[in-house]
């Protein structure tokens, strides 16, 4: 399949309409200023072919994209104990919402929304985890280049994360968090503050579509179970209140983050990530939206 051109098609379609739809997210002051007018997309293959087009090198926050890897890593330290903590269903509310954590006794609904992700750094700080160095470890490995946290979006989330305060302390007053509040949110800041550009993105996330191999060096990331694991909370829960939405009109499993990138993994073909920073009311990427459906239609690669 000629991606390169699809990639291109698409790109020159979506761009007269770059600025028309959407807002970027303003909650976290280091967001707001980002210019809304962007518009990248990626994909590597499982056999390494790769075609870009658009502003695919330009650095973004990956935001909750951090969870894909924050969940890899804890799978791998933490295993099926994990899940002692965590539910895997969709959560149909907002990536923030406080609700369900009360009648459910703390255990967030998903490791893709924000109390779950919370929950998942507090395992992995539990598991003897370096905060400092793992993940970026394991992203630059996986991108073959390094990668680094963005501090100022760091710093700016920490100083405005009320709910993410409040949704540890709740968490905590059920005694499902072990670790200090203030540790665990550090944890989580730092890995949604971290750059990354599409390209990096879309190969870094190529263990998804290679049954959990390394997209290099091919050693095993996580296992095959692990990774078809992934793959299902990704397509059942990774876009929050729209993930119904995203199954119905793209059907390729995906994650988003309030950056305005979102990762796509096609079992075992491709890996692909789409930017463009302007949002929808449920916090996705318009355009990113509206280029991975044009993909899915153009190339067939819904998994259904
Ligand atoms: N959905 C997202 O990308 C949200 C991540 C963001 N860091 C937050 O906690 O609010």
């Amino acid at each position: 399949m000629d991606y390169q051109s699809t990639l291109d098609e698409i790109c020159a379609e979506l761009k007269p309409k770059l600025g028309m739809e959407g807002a970027v997210a303003n909650y976290i002051p280091a967001l707001a200023r980002i210019e809304p007018c962007q518009f990248g997309i990626a994909l590597r293959t499982r056999n390494g072919e790769e075609a870009w087009a658009g502003d695919a090198t330009t650095p973004f926050s990956i935001q909750s994209i951090s969870k894909v890897f924050s969940l890899t890593l804890a799978m791998r330290l933490v295993g099926e104990q994990l899940w002692e903590r965590i539910d895997r269903e969709p959560s149909g509310n907002p990536f923030n919402s406080l609700m369900q954590l009360e009648s459910e006794q703390g255990i967030p609904r998903n490791p893709f929304i924000n109390a779950g992700a919370i929950a998942v750094a507090d395992r992995l700080i539990s598991s003897g985890y370096a905060p400092k160095t793992e993940m970026l470890d394991m992203v630059s490995s996986l991108c073959d280049e390094p990668i680094e946290v963005d501090r100022e979006v760091a710093a700016s989330e920490a100083a405005t994360g009320f709910r993410n305060e409040a949704m540890a302390s709740f968490i905590k007053s059920f005694g499902k968090l072990d670790n200090d509040v203030a540790t665990v949110l550090d944890l989580y800041y730092r890995q949604c503050a971290i750059r990354m550009n599409a390209l990096q993105l879309a190969r870094a996330t190529g263990y998804l579509c290679r049954d959990g191999a390394h997209p290099y060096s091919g050693i095993q990331v996580i296992s095959d179970r692990q990774a078809r694991r992934i793959n299902a909370l990704m397509l059942t829960c990774g876009t929050y209140d729209a993930a119904g939405e995203f199954a119905f009109r793209i059907g390729i499993p995906c994650k988003s983050g309030v950056g305005g990138g979102i990762i796509a993994v096609v079992p075992d073909t491709l890996s692909l990530c789409v930017w463009s920073p302007a949002l929808d009311e449920n916090h996705n990427s318009v355009l990113g939206q509206e280029a991975l459906e044009l993909f899915a239609n153009r190339t067939g690669l819904s998994i259904f």
